[in-house]
């Protein structure tokens, strides 16, 4: 389960020493953009530091800058970390770029750029491990202006659960900037658990709890998964009716995933 994954400004050693205590479900330690140039050698420095330790968070996560990855695979080889996230991938050349240099790490694509939306059927059977929506660098990209309901974006987001879902692949949603906003971060998270995303990524501490909420299964949806499995129990039939509605043995299956989540 990937529901609740913080990024970390490597730059910011406050936010640093935070790291290991944080209870989310990964960790995201950002070496791009959150890190201007003058920042990067003590930022990844202090990575290696950090990495040494323990973490709450069962996934840590390091979004390299591509531009830098030699330096950063130097620094950071033999270190506890469970996954590289690559930013702007337009296509399966930047997947490849870092395999070579890091074989056998698992990758994690950002879709970010209108080329990386566009070659999404190629990103995602090139063997990475999960799709991070960007919708930042997306609407940078698309010259797009942020709508209700982010209705400029939602082809691509919608795009992203596609092709994720259909490689086997984890789908993570993108950041809400407005952080003190916890009114709009509900409704984002809500909307991005309904459009199938496992999860999604934060850029602060306080938004860890209500993504996690908004990512698990609701009340509702654990009595819908009990009355269905009650519902199948010692019957053959392939179809029941619960509560007034048609119940199939897929729902069955959907029942299971929701109590096992
Ligand atoms: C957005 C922030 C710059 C806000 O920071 P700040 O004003 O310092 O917030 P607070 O005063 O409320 O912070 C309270 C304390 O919490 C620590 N903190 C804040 N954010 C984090 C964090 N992400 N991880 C760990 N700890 C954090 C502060 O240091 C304060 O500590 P203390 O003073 O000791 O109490 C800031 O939240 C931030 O920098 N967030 C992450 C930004 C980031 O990583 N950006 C890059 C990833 S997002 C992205 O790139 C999007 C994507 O690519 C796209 O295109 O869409
Ligand atoms: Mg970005």
């Amino acid at each position: 389960m990937m529901r609740s994954a913080l990024f970390i400004p490597c730059a910011n050693p406050k936010a640093m020493a935070k790291a290991a205590t944080l209870a989310c479900d990964a960790l995201i330690f950002d070496l791009e953009d959150a890190v201007g140039d003058s920042e990067r050698d003590g930022a990844l420095a202090r990575l290696a530091e950090t990495l040494a330790g323990d973490f709450v968070a069962r996934t840590v996560l390091v979004r390299i800058h591509p531009q830098y990855l030699g330096g950063i695979h130097k620094a950071l080889s033999g270190l506890r970390i469970d996954g590289l996230v690559i930013p702007k991938v337009n296509g399966v050349a930047d997947i490849t770029g870092v395999a070579h240099v890091w074989p056998d790490m698992p990758l994690w694509a950002m879709i970010e750029t209108a080329q990386g939306v566009a070659n999404l059927a190629e990103i995602a059977t090139a063997g990475v491990k999960g799709l991070i929506a960007g919708p930042n660098d997306l609407r940078k990209d698309l010259r797009s202006r942020s709508m209700k309901d982010r209705a400029d974006i939602l082809f691509a987001l919608s795009q992203i659960v596609l092709y994720g879902r259909a490689n086997g692949l984890s789908v993570l949603d993108g950041v809400y900037n407005a952080f003190r906003d916890e009114a709009g971060f509900a409704a984002e998270c809500e909307q991005g658990r309904s459009l199938g995303f496992d999860g999604k990524t934060l850029i602060h501490p306080a938004q860890i709890a209500a993504c996690e909420v908004a990512f698990s299964p609701s009340e509702a949806e654990v009595g819908w998964a009990k009355a269905v499995v009650a519902a199948f129990e010692g019957s053959a039939a392939g179809v029941v009716s619960v509560n007034g509605e048609m119940v199939e043995r897929l729902h069955l299956a959907q029942a299971h995933w929701i109590l096992k989540s």
